[in-house]
Formats: C-alpha cells, sequence, structure tokens
C-alpha cells in the first residue's frame, strides 16, 4: 500500500534537549494511527515536522512522496489543527467556514458545512463571532474549519481536548467515516476512548531520557 507518510530516523533537539530520537513511522493511505505518550513526549513535535511546519534536527519526512508543508499542493491535501488558530476578527463562524470551502473549490450551500456544524454542534453558534466563544466551542469552531477542507490526510493534535462526551462522540464517529472514504489520519491523543472511537492505532512515543 502507498505511503501518505514516511517517517526516516528523525530526531530533534531542543538546544541540548533531545526529543525525539531517531524515530521511525509509516502510515499507509487509508490508515488511521494515534501517538500517544506522556505529556513532553514528543508527539506535537513529531506532527509540526510531519506537516513541515517545523524541520527535524536530523532525519527525513516524506508525505505523500513529497517533502512535508512545501507549496500549495502539499496543503491542498493536507489539513491540520497543528498550527496555531488563527481567525479573522470580523466574520462569524458560518462566514468562516463558507469562505474555507470555497476557496478549497466547494459548494458552500452543497449541505457539507450542515451537517459538519451538526456534528459539532455549532448549529446554534453559526452566527457568533469566534471571539465570544468558549474554549470548548472555539475548539469545534477550529476542528470544523480543518474538516471543511477537501483533503487526503488529517494531523490532528488532540482533537478531543476541552469537548463534551456528546461531541467527542460525534466527532469520533466523522473521523472514523473519513477513513473508511479512504482519508489517511496521523493525532496525538491523550483519551483512548476516542482513540478505540475513531480506529485508530496507536503508536505509543516516549521521552528519550525515560
Ligand atoms: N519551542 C520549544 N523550545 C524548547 N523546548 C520545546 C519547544 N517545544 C517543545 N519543547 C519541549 O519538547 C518536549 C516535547 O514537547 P511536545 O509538545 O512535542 O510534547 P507532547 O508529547 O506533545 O506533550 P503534551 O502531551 O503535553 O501535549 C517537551 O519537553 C517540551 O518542553
Amino acid at each position: 500500500m502507498t505511503s501518505a507518510v514516511d517517517v526516516r530516523q528523525v530526531t530533534v533537539t531542543y538546544g541540548s534537549t533531545l526529543v525525539l530520537d531517531g524515530i521511525d513511522l509509516r502510515v499507509p493511505e487509508g490508515a488511521a494511527v494515534a501517538l500517544v505518550g506522556e505529556n513532553g513526549a514528543g508527539k506535537s513535535t513529531l506532527l509540526r515536522c510531519i506537516t513541515g511546519l517545523q524541520e527535524p534536527s536530523a532525519g527525513d519526512i516524506s508525505v505523500f512522496e513529497a517533502v512535508p508543508g512545501r507549496g500549495a499542493d502539499f496543503w491542498r491535501q493536507v489539513a491540520t489543527t497543528v498550527e496555531s488558530p488563527s481567525w479573522y476578527q470580523g466574520l462569524t463562524v458560518r462566514e468562516h467556514l463558507d469562505l474555507v470551502r470555497v476557496v478549497n473549490g466547494g459548494d458552500p450551500g452543497d449541505g457539507h458545512i450542515d451537517e459538519l456544524c451538526t456534528t459539532l454542534g455549532l448549529t446554534g453558534l453559526c452566527d457568533s463571532l469566534p471571539i465570544t466563544l468558549s474554549s470548548g466551542q472555539r475548539q469545534r469552531f477550529l476542528l470544523a474549519a480543518t474538516l471543511v477542507r477537501p483533503s487526503r490526510l488529517l494531523v490532528l493534535d488532540e482533537p478531543e481536548q476541552r469537548l463534551d462526551t456528546r461531541i467527542k462522540r460525534a466527532i469520533a464517529a466523522h473521523l472514523r467515516s473519513y477513513v473508511r472514504a479512504g482519508g489517511t489520519l496521523i493525532m496525538a491523543s491523550h483519551d483512548d476512548g476516542f482513540r478505540v472511537g475513531v480506529g485508530a492505532d496507536e503508536i505509543v512515543l516516549t521521552r528519550p531520557e525515560s
């Protein structure tokens, strides 16, 4: 099966601190994997490297057989919540989702956004400005803005964070369907029930010094 993500001997150091030590990971297209492990094990660091938002200190990564993060072609295939969240202050939740869908060549009126808003419990918040949302509502909005993009690979950092139980179940089912339809998912998670709900295989990261 073709590799969606190929991580070869990746090492990351911050100054004299070794965070990732020669990591190898291959994620076949159509698979779902969850990076698990204690706080500080390097899960977010590895996800950032996979999106090309951070350069490893050593080793190589390819995503769909290309260097990650370089150019529009990569970002047309990969949707992620790894980068710091941002939004336009003057646009509502729904206006953001419409905008993201349109610029990615989709039709905002095709029902996809409505369905996603129902899944994520955002329907009643569509006219709200992101700044007025609670932390859990904001997490749902940012997930929606990521999931509304057509993609072949989702890279999500603790998507279950701050979500209530009902929404967590709904988003797990949504991600499972995404993978069943041929998408590839790599995420970090601290919630084993959520990971199982998604159907993701676990990859355990440990801190190099432990
Ligand atoms: N910019 C940075 N500068 C220095 N050290 C950093 C930086 N970013 C992360 N680290 C360190 O790298 C290690 C791994 O951090 P990372 O955020 O990847 O862990 P994690 O497994 O995602 O943790 P958590 O479960 O808490 O989210 C930690 O020890 C952290 O302090």
